[in-house]
């Protein structure tokens, strides 16, 4: 249940009137996804996604267009969105801002095999490669800052341990954070999991759901997916994929060494981070849809892994 505006035929062939890219042929409502209504389109020309934008700041829509058009551009694996006739990208449809996009081959993997691993690390080495010469900006909209004030808001739903957990990590952050240098900046995904990627077989189709997209710190992203692609059930982190992520990421983008010192520390804030938003969807804002929200405790998990246990060795960059 991922249609939250419905859509008639003759809405969609109007819509895709203004494109240059064929005639409606069958529009399909896709059920993942949670935020934003999606459709599949075909038209006699090719296979395409439509999607509606049902909340989230639609002023930063902009943002997100440019960011997918440089990727694009740069011949990242993303989905770059289609253009009018007159350039236009973003549209209005039902009443909601509306982008097509070309449909990427593949499914999400669930457990991925190492050769799926370094195919992300891969890509996402030659996006950050390329996304610190982007120059459109967005802060970090789930950084230090905005710990800072949003972990008091869950603090009485936990118990007296974790509220002490939550709060000594958050101040450790700071100290931490405030502290050290300047970490390399540049455009980011800002939530690369799993379900954010498609593969066709042990090839990557692409890298989709760039509405979490900002400007920040590059090891940021990098330790969101480690934290995902390369963690066990129980937090631990899995060696073999570890070093086939980070050695082809680094292969592309080798970490300075103002990164690797603050590595475990942004495990562990990025593992904070997931906690913390899906504490928020729990007990503070619920969604209005009846959608599972993701566990909160599985990142309860990993931060404290990675508070006993660290981060594996960062190997050298394979070069
Ligand atoms: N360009 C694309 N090519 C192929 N499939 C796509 C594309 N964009 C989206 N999808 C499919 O549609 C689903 C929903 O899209 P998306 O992740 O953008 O929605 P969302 O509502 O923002 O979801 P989320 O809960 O992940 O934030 C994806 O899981 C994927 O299966
Ligand atoms: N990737 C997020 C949900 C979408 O923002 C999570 O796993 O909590």
């Amino acid at each position: 249940m991922a249609v939250f505006t419905p859509l008639t035929d003759s809405q969609v062939e109007t819509f895709l009137s203004q494109f240059d890219a064929g005639s409606l042929i069958a529009c399909k409502g896709v059920p993942a996804g949670t935020e934003n209504s999606t459709f599949f389109v075909t038209t006699d020309r090719r296979e395409l996604v439509l999607t509606l934008f049902e909340q989230g700041e639609h002023e930063e829509l902009p943002f997100f267009v440019e960011l997918l058009d440089y990727l694009d551009e740069h011949r990242l694996p993303v989905p770059g969105p289609l253009h009018d006739r007159d350039g236009i990208a973003l549209h209005s449809l039902a009443g909601k801002p509306a982008l097509l996009f070309p449909r990427l081959p593949g499914k999400h993997p669930e457990a991925p095999n190492l050769a799926q691993c370094r195919a992300l690390g891969d890509a996402l080495g030659r996006m950050h490669r390329v996304s610190q010469r982007f120059p459109g900006h967005r802060p970090n909209p789930r950084d230090l800052h905005w710990l800072l004030p949003m972990h008091h808001k869950v603090l009485a739903y936990l118990s007296p341990e974790d509220q002490a957990l939550m709060k000594d990590e958050v101040e450790i952050y700071q100290g931490f954070f405030g502290d050290a240098p300047t970490l390399p900046q540049g455009a980011i995904h800002g939530d690369l999991f799993r379900d954010n990627t498609l593969f066709d077989g042990d090839e990557l189709g692409g890298l989709i759901d760039f509405y979490n997209g900002c400007t920040g710190d590059l090891l940021f992203d990098l330790a969101i997916v480690i934290n995902d692609w390369a963690t066990e059930a129980d937090g631990r982190l899995d060696p073999a994929r570890y070093e086939a992520l980070l050695g082809a990421y680094q292969a592309r983008r080798p970490l300075e060494e103002s990164e690797r010192e603050a590595w475990p520390m942004m495990l562990r804030m990025t593992a904070l981070r997931y906690w913390l938003s899906r504490l928020l969807v729990v007990y503070v804002d619920p969604p209005a849809h009846d959608l599972t929200p993701h566990d909160p405790e599985a990142f309860r998990g990993v931060l404290k892994r990675r508070i006993a246990e660290g981060a594996l060795p960062l190997l050298e960059a394979a070069r």
